[in-house]
């Protein structure tokens, strides 16, 4: 496969430049992506081109900006495949998870397209006579999104959508490993016609880019997803210029199997959630919480299912989990692995060095709610199996988690359900169904260090977060 040549977008123009190379995670000799290293002066021209668009785009009616991204669905639908593949090479996530990332983000310009029909305020009772009073949502301006690797196009789907069709412009600062899959979803749009400055796009460091793009006073608001490290410095930075943020950080997610769950389901459950996506998603089942009487049973069950994990090229038949996305990653979660050697786990699963970015699905037993791999958000392909006496220590240990973004529970008890979604402190809870992949549809957002928990993502509550709120009062007679 040939590389692509993949350029800044800065107020309609195609801006050519090097740098930075992606080589594919799977065949470390395909180059798949070349793009520009830029500096703050590229920011700052993107920043100043979506400040003077801004105006008239706002102006154009919602429908018009929703027809716009209903169009670029389209689009996207037409390079499906493409997109998706190219997704593969880049990030190294199997075929079928790349399609249906792919089909999520032509998915999310639809949802938002068709926003645009239903995008208003409320009309509200005056206590003044022949008076009405209602409330408008007005743009904030120029969003700046700041996105990560590893949902490289339905990310900034759901970050841009709801901030372009309420009426702001953007500019996009994509993961430096992943430019290929947003650079699909940027020519759908431009090619759907979006005017020139409305979508601006910056490739370039976090250090140097997302630095300038966060510090500029002239962007209003700024939508992060990434590492908490990262998250928190940038959520400070934007609130203490007073402007908007919405920081999606880590998790630390953990899938409680009680004693009456099928185990059988909950081991694929907990594959699903903890190997899938090779671990790397925020949603990742990474804490499995089994209470005494099925621990064994589980443990079993889910040493059976790890095995189809091997690693392996994702546009390979049958590949159930691809390679780590880069050395640096894989650097990270080896190191994670080797600290629960030390700390007395047992390798169910796993433990083997790996070949070149191919981990192996990892199972750690024998640690308690202390060691590290129980704590530490791990992103990478490991799960670590605790105990707990009962349901109440289990929803106990969930939330002994500086974290809280998703939770699942395994059982048939309705009872027990309910009280775990009412006792767990976490943005998503999820009965018999992995904790990763969510709908579309769905606010999605985490609490403690997880989230800023403010406004939440996805669904129609996201245009909150690029909307402000203005009360008109419009009086006759008198
Ligand atoms: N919650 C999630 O969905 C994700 C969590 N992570 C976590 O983060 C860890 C590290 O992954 P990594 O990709 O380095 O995550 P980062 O948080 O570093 O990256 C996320 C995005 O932020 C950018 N960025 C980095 N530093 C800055 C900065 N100082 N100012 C503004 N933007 C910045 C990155 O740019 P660049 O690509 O150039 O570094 C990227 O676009 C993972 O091990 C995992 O734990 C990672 C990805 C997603
Ligand atoms: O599990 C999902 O569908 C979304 C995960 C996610 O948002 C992330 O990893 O950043």
């Amino acid at each position: 496969m040939s590389t692509v040549h993949i350029p800044n977008l800065i107020g309609g123009e195609e801006v050519a430049g090097d740098g930075l190379e992606r080589y594919n995670p799977a065949d470390p000799a395909e180059l798949v992506a070349v793009a520009p290293a830029s500096g703050t002066e590229a920011v700052g021209a993107a920043v100043t081109a979506a400040a003077a668009a801004q105006p008239a785009w706002a102006a154009l009616p919602a429908p018009a900006r929703g027809a716009i991204l209903l169009d670029a669905a389209e689009i996207l639908r037409g390079r499906h495949e493409e997109a998706a593949r190219d997704l593969v090479r880049e990030e190294g996530k199997t075929l079928p998870e790349a399609r249906g990332e792919v089909r999520r983000a032509i998915d999310v310009l639809r949802f938002f397209g068709s926003e645009g029909w239903r995008l208003g305020g409320q009309v509200l009772p005056s206590s003044l006579p022949d008076t009405m009073v209602h409330t408008r949502r007005e743009p904030l301006g120029v969003a700046g999104l700041i996105t990560p690797w590893n949902f490289p196009i339905a990310i900034p789907a759901w970050k841009m959508a709801p901030a372009l069709i309420s009426g702001n412009t953007v500019v996009l600062k994509p993961a430096e490993l992943t430019p290929l899959s947003t650079r699909h979803l940027t020519q759908a749009l431009v090619r759907a016609g979006l005017p020139a400055g409305v979508l601006n796009v910056v490739h370039g460091t976090g250090a140097v880019v997302g630095e300038a793009l966060v510090c500029d006073p002239r962007v209003a608001a700024v939508s992060f997803t990434g590492s908490t490290t990262v998250g928190m410095r940038i959520e400070r930075t934007v609130q203490e210029r007073r402007g908007r943020v919405q920081v999606e950080m880590g998790g630390k997610n953990a899938l409680v199997v009680l004693d009456d769950a099928d185990v059988e389901q909950a081991a694929r459950i907990a594959v699903a959630g903890g190997f899938g996506l090779t671990g790397q998603a925020c949603t990742a089942s990474s804490r499995v919480i089994c209470t005494p009487g099925v621990h064994d049973d589980f443990v079993a069950a889910l040493i059976k299912e790890a095995a189809r994990f091997r690693p392996g090229d994702g546009l390979a038949d049958g590949t159930l989990m691809g390679p780590v996305v880069s050395k640096q990653q894989l650097a990270t979660v080896t190191a994670a692995i080797e600290r629960a050697r030390s700390e007395g786990a047992t390798f169910a699963a796993g433990g083997e060095a790996p070949e070149e970015l191919m981990l192996a699905p990892t199972v750690l037993t024998g640690l308690d709610r202390g060691s590290a791999a129980a704590r530490e958000e791990i992103f990478g392909p490991v799960v670590t199996v605790l105990q707990a006496a009962d349901l109440e220590e289990a929803i106990d240990l969930v939330n002994d988690s500086r974290y809280g973004l998703a939770a699942g529970l395994c059982t048939r008890n309705l009872a027990a359900a309910q009280r775990f979604a009412a006792g767990v402190r976490v943005g998503v809870v999820k009965v018999n169904r992995p904790t990763t992949g969510l709908d579309l549809n769905v606010p999605f957002g985490g609490v403690g260090d997880s989230s800023s928990n403010t406004f939440r993502e996805q669904g129609a509550v996201a245009v909150d977060f690029y909307t402000w709120s203005k009360s008109v009062y419009l009086g006759w007679n008198g």
